[in-house]
């Protein structure tokens, strides 16, 4: 892989939890010349100062953390920055890139929806930049390789929503599954929640205890509503009930739907989701009767799907588990970075 060109990269937010796992992974990819890795509170101080982690790794010992503004960096000739700050912040950093050429892979929310009054709705807030939202692709690789290569910008998308839609999509699009019964229950590490914890969030908080929230509207089924109405092509309305449960990184996604009546075989189901991803080297297919566990997915780009079927109730049990920081952010965000490179959509991720 040695002789793939290198792009000059910058990782913007590079403290927090999806920035040190872009940090862990950009580090290591043989296309990337990461020269430009930021945070307002740890300006001025050497990376591995800050995260010892990553000492023997290449590159970051000559790497400091800078607090650029946006008009500086977009002038600091990198080609590609990854945005991995909250939202509503992103995309004041989105404008002035993409006018310098910058590409920009947004981790955040601001860009994944098309419509500027359904984030308005969901987000309670005026979208910051709501001319860019025509430019932005859904960064899902599985689903929008091609676009994703021709973008310039991509709103990477959410881990909740990754989880879901890479098992529903394919299923939806066929009309094998009732799209307005699906019912989701999402269990979440609390990485998933960033890293300025909020006293909810607290070891002593969340240590031993499990717990629902976001209900009965959590802004991720903006996204995901979306993303499942245009493989329906028709208007779908979930109901997604995220829970707390005491891991540092993980989401086990449990989606129940009713089969349609032209699914009268589970090897339909099967036969849809092996043709949607048999060249997709991220989703692992379990199959009938698989189950899926965040172990088998931590640090990993992968998404293990299985499923289930219940003949007394004729309904459909759809499980998936990914990693929410990587799969569900900083790797999945990669694997749209070599999509746009042209390179190999593995490459730096195995
Ligand atoms: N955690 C997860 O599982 C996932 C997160 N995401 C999304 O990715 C983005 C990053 O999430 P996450 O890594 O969890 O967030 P964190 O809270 O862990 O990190 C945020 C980063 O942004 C920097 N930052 C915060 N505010 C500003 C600001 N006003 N200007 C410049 N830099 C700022 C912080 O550093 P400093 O304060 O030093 O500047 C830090 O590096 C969010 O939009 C999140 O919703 C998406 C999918 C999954
Ligand atoms: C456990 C936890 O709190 N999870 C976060 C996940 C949100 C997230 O990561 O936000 P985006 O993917 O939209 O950027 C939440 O439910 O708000």
């Amino acid at each position: 892989m040695s002789d793939v060109e290198k792009a000059k990269v910058a990782v913007v937010g590079a403290s927090g939890y999806s920035g040190i796992e872009l940090l862990r992974i950009l580090l290591k990819h043989p296309g990337v010349d990461l020269t430009t890795v930021t945070s307002r509170q740890n300006a001025g101080k050497s990376l591995v100062e800050v995260l010892p982690q990553f000492k023997a790794y290449p590159g970051a010992d000559g790497l400091k953390f800078t607090s650029p503004s946006v008009h500086e960096l977009a002038k600091s000739g990198i080609e590609f920055a990854f945005l991995a700050l909250p939202h509503g912040v992103a995309a004041e950093y989105a404008v002035p890139l993409f006018e310098a050429g910058v590409k920009v892979i947004d981790l955040s929310a601001d860009f994944r929806l098309n419509e500027a009054s359904v984030y308005r709705e969901f987000y309670d807030k005026v979208h910051p930049a709501p001319a860019l939202l025509k430019e932005a692709v859904y960064g899902l690789p599985e689903i929008r390789a091609k676009e994703i290569a021709n973008a310039r910008i991509v709103a990477s998308p959410g881990c909740y929503p990754t989880s879901m839609l890479l098992p529903l999509i394919p299923l939806v699009r066929s009309g094998l599954i009732e799209s307005n019964t699906i019912v989701v229950n999402s269990m979440s590490g609390v990485s998933g929640a960033g890293r300025s914890a909020a006293i909810p969030l607290l070891f002593a908080e969340c240590n031993e205890s499990v717990r629902p929230y976001g209900l009965p509207r959590h802004r991720h089924l903006s996204e995901v509503e979306q993303e499942l109405t245009i493989a329906a092509r028709k208007p779908v309305k979930i109901t997604f009930i995220p829970h707390l449960v005491p891991i540092t990184q993980g989401i086990c996604t449990t989606i129940v739907a009713e089969l349609a009546p032209r699914c009268t075989s589970m090897s339909q189901v099967e036969a849809v989701l092996e043709a949607v991803y048999r060249n997709a080297p991220f989703v692992r297919l379990l199959g009938n009767g698989g189950f899926p566990d965040t172990r088998h997915v931590r640090q990993t780009n992968f998404v293990d799907i299985g499923w289930h079927h219940d003949p007394r109730t004729k309904r459909l049990v759809l499980t998936s588990a990914e990693d929410n920081l990587w799969k569900g952010a900083a790797a999945q965000s990669v694997q749209s970075f070599n999509l746009m490179r042209r390179i190999d959509e593995t490459t730096g991720l195995l």
